[in-house]
């Protein structure tokens, strides 16, 4: 059994670096591991498998959380997670009812100060959790500077990125508002969530958050393919049918259920893009 599932560990790993974890193109995997192409969605399964990404400056909890993602926290001996190297954790994880695999690479080296020789955590990741302290203000400038750094490979509407305020549970020891946080969220176009591992207060809402921002991206692409296709077989519209497009438009933006989501759109919400 034991040798079964170090044998699946290596040909995982293996595989991580095949499909390379400083392969910059847009691949996913499929949950049987093998590689399929985002440019093929459409006619093969949408993907269920994200790589994530913890990033962050020293001792703002990155091994906390990824203990807390490989079940450390409930046992020591759990074999839901496959432990894939010391740092690259993989787990299968269901959120609201859909299955997902999630691998949780927790490979950034914090010591370092030069984030250019580090670029294959940076290329890497499917989503980021991007972690400071609220009890240490150098961690929340470093997480900022990590945000400008990963903007540089990682183009912000297609990469889900979640601003990760840790060890909330220090209130008397908070450097950080959570204003302040959610502020910097909004300028850098990510959600924000306060978590303390300690407490395991929304450790398992970043995590889900995250899949369900992969998921959302997910479905909008493929929605905006569909409407595509749907705009190339409709190219000879005629005006009439063009006017009534454009006021639907409008009488939509004036729509209630519209008008909550645009307002629902904000930093704190995980389950909206
Ligand atoms: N009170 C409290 N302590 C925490 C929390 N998360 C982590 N810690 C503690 O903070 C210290 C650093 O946590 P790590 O998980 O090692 O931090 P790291 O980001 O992996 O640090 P590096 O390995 O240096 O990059 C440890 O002593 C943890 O027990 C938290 O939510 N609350």
């Amino acid at each position: 059994m034991l040798s079964s599932m170090r044998r699946h560990s290596l040909r995982l790993h293996s595989e991580l670096h095949r499909w390379s974890i400083c392969d910059p193109g847009n691949r996913r995997w499929s949950s049987s591991d093998s590689v399929i192409s985002s440019d093929s969605v459409g006619e093969s399964p949408p993907p269920t498998a994200y790589r994530v990404v913890l990033l962050g400056a020293s001792g703002v909890g990155k091994t906390a959380f990824a203990s807390i993602f490989a079940g450390a926290a409930d046992s020591m001996d759990s074999d839901e997670c496959e432990l894939c190297g010391d740092e690259v954790f993989e787990k299968e994880v269901e959120v609201d009812g859909e299955a997902a695999t999630v691998t949780l690479i927790d490979t950034w080296d914090s010591e370092l100060d030069d984030d250019s020789v580090q670029d294959c955590p940076m290329q890497s990741g499917d989503a980021y959790l991007l972690l400071y302290s609220i009890t240490d203000r150098a961690s929340f400038l470093r997480a900022s500077e990590l945000r400008i750094t990963l903007r540089q490979f990682r183009p912000a509407e297609q990469t889900p990125i979640i601003l990760v305020g840790n060890k909330c549970d220090l209130v008397r020891r908070r450097e950080v508002s959570s204003s302040e946080g959610r502020a910097c969220a909004a300028v850098f176009d990510c959600k924000f969530i306060e978590t303390s591992t300690a407490m395991q207060h929304n450790v398992w809402e970043a995590f889900h958050g995250i899949v369900r921002q992969l998921r959302l991206r997910r479905d909008s692409k493929e929605a905006n393919k569909r409407r595509r296709y749907v705009k190339s077989s409709t190219r000879r519209e005629s005006l009439p049918l063009k006017a009534k497009r454009f006021i639907d438009k409008v009488v939509a933006k004036n729509n209630p259920s519209v008008a909550v989501w645009l307002k629902s759109k904000s930093c704190h919400d995980l389950s909206v893009l």
